[in-house]
């Protein structure tokens, strides 16, 4: 490309470089769409004006005039008080109008104001006999960058007004302090918008680039910053605020899955809270449902949810929930997981969740562990995944000794299998909510109890558990504060490949012999776990497919080694005596 000529001097010149330019660029363009592109690019008379103004500004700079005098206001006006007496020639009152006018008062005024460098607003003193009934009016200008102003309005169903309805914390309005909730919109940019639809009034603001000026009348009572407290929450659910219809302001949503942590910033608003992700740098505040409003439009949508969710138990096995509370592996024979749970309660539906209070917590040195609460389908691998932490660190894992109101046999020893209890004893304890689980086979009561945890604990030891889902909320106390790890089949495909030689274990016919994995339980147990998920997925705190058994493992191990030593966020009830 053959070099430009730019004029003489750095700066002058740009106006002939421009007019030059489409035809130096002539040899490198193809289309004739491109052509007439660049002519009307160059040729545009407001660029052209740009440039010269440029170029004017410039030449000043380099000749860097200094004022004469600071103070051609006050000059213009001596000179007028002095001429006022004079005889009353026409040159004379026609200079002394031209000094009356007000634009050229302001254009001696800022005149002064350049010479002097006195950039900073002067401010009127108030005068004595303010008429509080008058209304004042704020007019304040901002830069708006790509960032969003941070304010919603909304039309006052009395008065017709629009008027300031929030302020997102955080967001560019907050930061100047100068905009309040219940400030009166009068104009925008100078167009008034009293007879405007609150949406076209945000077109006006998305449309608006660089300064936009507000012209508002002050909420009566300023809006005092609340010290609310630092208050963190867990989400229990999926939003997104794009498809809420309900939300006032779609732009200014936040968006979550469920897990994610949240900063609650403002909860003046009943129904809808300000939020941002914990640990993310922007510091703008988006907008979320309030707990109470999330839990009505749950509450609302709830009958259609079970409906759509039936939970039938199948009649050839529990639709692969597990059956039994988890006993003791050391007994072979009740090793079969033959206990059909009789509580109804396998079919009931999650509490409505939204939101938990969460709080930063990590263990002390030499505090309880916190009880380890394994849930899965049937026959994913949760005894596989438990006898090999037993294995790995007997002195570090245990798991709880199951109660039983079947007589003893000869080689069994009170606590070792079972606690052996009569069946009164132990429907006295059910009925007393001594059992995290209980079940009955061939007349006989099993359960675990939740001494059986406490004795384990006691011993500073980590308790293994696995249980049905629907009891992990009666373990959520501060006393157990239960990791929850979820145990997940892969995909059917990939169940086929792994547990090719796998065993039922709670398929073992009455003579105790195992059998094989069919297709239909590898359907079964990914469906059964899809169906957890969606329903108690909100209190899984970790996931763990269990396709390669090695990894799986591992992955187990890595996690409960950081419940011990890092922090985790639990519910803030769990951390208050
Ligand atoms: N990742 C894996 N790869 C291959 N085989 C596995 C894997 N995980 C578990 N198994 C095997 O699958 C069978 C069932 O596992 P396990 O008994 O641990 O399941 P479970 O979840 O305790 O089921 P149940 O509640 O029915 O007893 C066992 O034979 C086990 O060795």
């Amino acid at each position: 490309m053959p070099a430009l000529s730019t004029g003489s001097g750095n700066y002058s010149g740009l106006c002939e470089l421009l007019c030059a330019l489409p035809s130096q660029l002539q040899p490198h363009v193809h289309s004739q769409d491109d052509s007439t592109f660049l002519h009307n690019m160059f040729g545009e008379r407001s660029l052209h004006s740009l440039v010269k103004i440029h170029e004017r500004l410039q030449h000043y700079e380099e000749r860097s005039p200094a004022p004469i005098l600071d103070s051609a206001g006050s000059l213009a006006t001596d000179l007028s008080e002095e001429l006022q007496g004079k005889s009353a020639s026409e040159e004379i009152s026609e200079l002394l109008n031209l000094l009356a006018k007000p634009h050229v008062k302001s254009l001696l005024s800022v005149h002064d104001t350049v010479a002097q460098k006195n950039y900073d607003p002067e401010l009127p003193p108030l005068p004595d006999d303010i008429d509080d009934d008058e209304v004042s009016v704020k007019i304040i200008r901002l830069v708006k960058n790509k960032e969003p102003l941070g304010a919603t309005i909304k039309r006052d169903e009395h008065t017709g007004a629009i008027l300031i309805a929030r302020i997102m914390r955080g967001g560019a309005a907050d930061r100047s302090g100068l905009i309040h909730v219940g400030d009166v919109l009068r104009e925008v940019n100078g167009v008034p918008v009293d007879d405007k639809k609150p949406d076209e009034i945000i077109h006006i603001l998305s449309q608006s680039q660089g300064a936009i000026t507000f012209k508002l009348i002050p909420a009566i009572k300023e809006e005092t910053p609340s010290k609310e407290p630092k208050m963190f929450v867990k989400t229990l659910f999926d939003y997104e605020p794009a498809e809420d219809k309900a939300i006032p302001c779609k732009e200014a949503g936040l968006a979550f899955k469920r897990g994610d942590i949240l900063h609650i910033m403002s909860q003046d608003d009943a129904n809808w809270w300000q939020a941002k992700q914990d640990g993310h740098a922007n510091p703008r505040a988006g907008l979320i449902p309030s707990k109470q409003f999330q839990e009505r439009r749950f509450a609302l949508r709830r009958p259609a949810a079970s409906v759509l969710q039936p939970q039938k138990i199948s009649n050839r096995r529990s639709s692969g929930f597990r059956r039994s509370f988890r006993l003791s592996r050391r007994d072979k024979k009740t090793n079969k997981s033959m206990y059909e749970c009789k509580k109804s309660e396998q079919y009931d539906m999650a509490d409505v969740a939204t939101y938990e209070e969460v709080t930063p917590h990590r263990r002390q040195s030499g505090a309880k562990h916190r009880l380890v609460v394994l849930v899965g389908p049937t026959g994913v691998g949760l005894n596989e995944l438990k006898r090999k932490l037993l294995i790995s660190d007997p002195q570090h894992f245990s798991v709880t000794v199951p109660h039983t109101s079947r007589p003893k046999r000869n080689q069994e020893n009170e606590g070792v299998e079972y606690h052996f209890i009569s069946k009164n004893i132990f429907e006295t304890d059910i009925h007393n909510n001594k059992f995290i689980e209980h079940g009955e086979y061939k007349g006989n009561y099993y359960g675990t109890s939740l001494d059986s945890v406490r004795s384990v604990l006691s011993k500073n030891k980590v308790c293994l558990l696995d249980v049905q889902p629907h009891t992990i909320k009666h373990l959520r106390t501060a006393e157990f504060k239960p990791y929850v790890v979820f145990v997940k089949p892969p995909p059917v495909e990939r169940l086929r490949e792994s547990r090719r030689n796998a065993k039922v274990s709670s398929g073992k016919d009455d003579k105790g012999s195992a059998k094989s994995f069919s297709e239909e339980d590898f359907l079964e147990m990914v469906s059964t776990a899809q169906q957890m998920e969606s329903q108690h997925g909100h209190l899984f705190e970790k996931i763990i497919v269990n396709d390669d058994l090695t990894a799986a493992f591992s992955e187990l191990k890595m996690a409960l080694k950081k419940v011990e030593t890092d922090t985790h966020w639990v519910p803030i009830s769990w951390t208050h005596s």
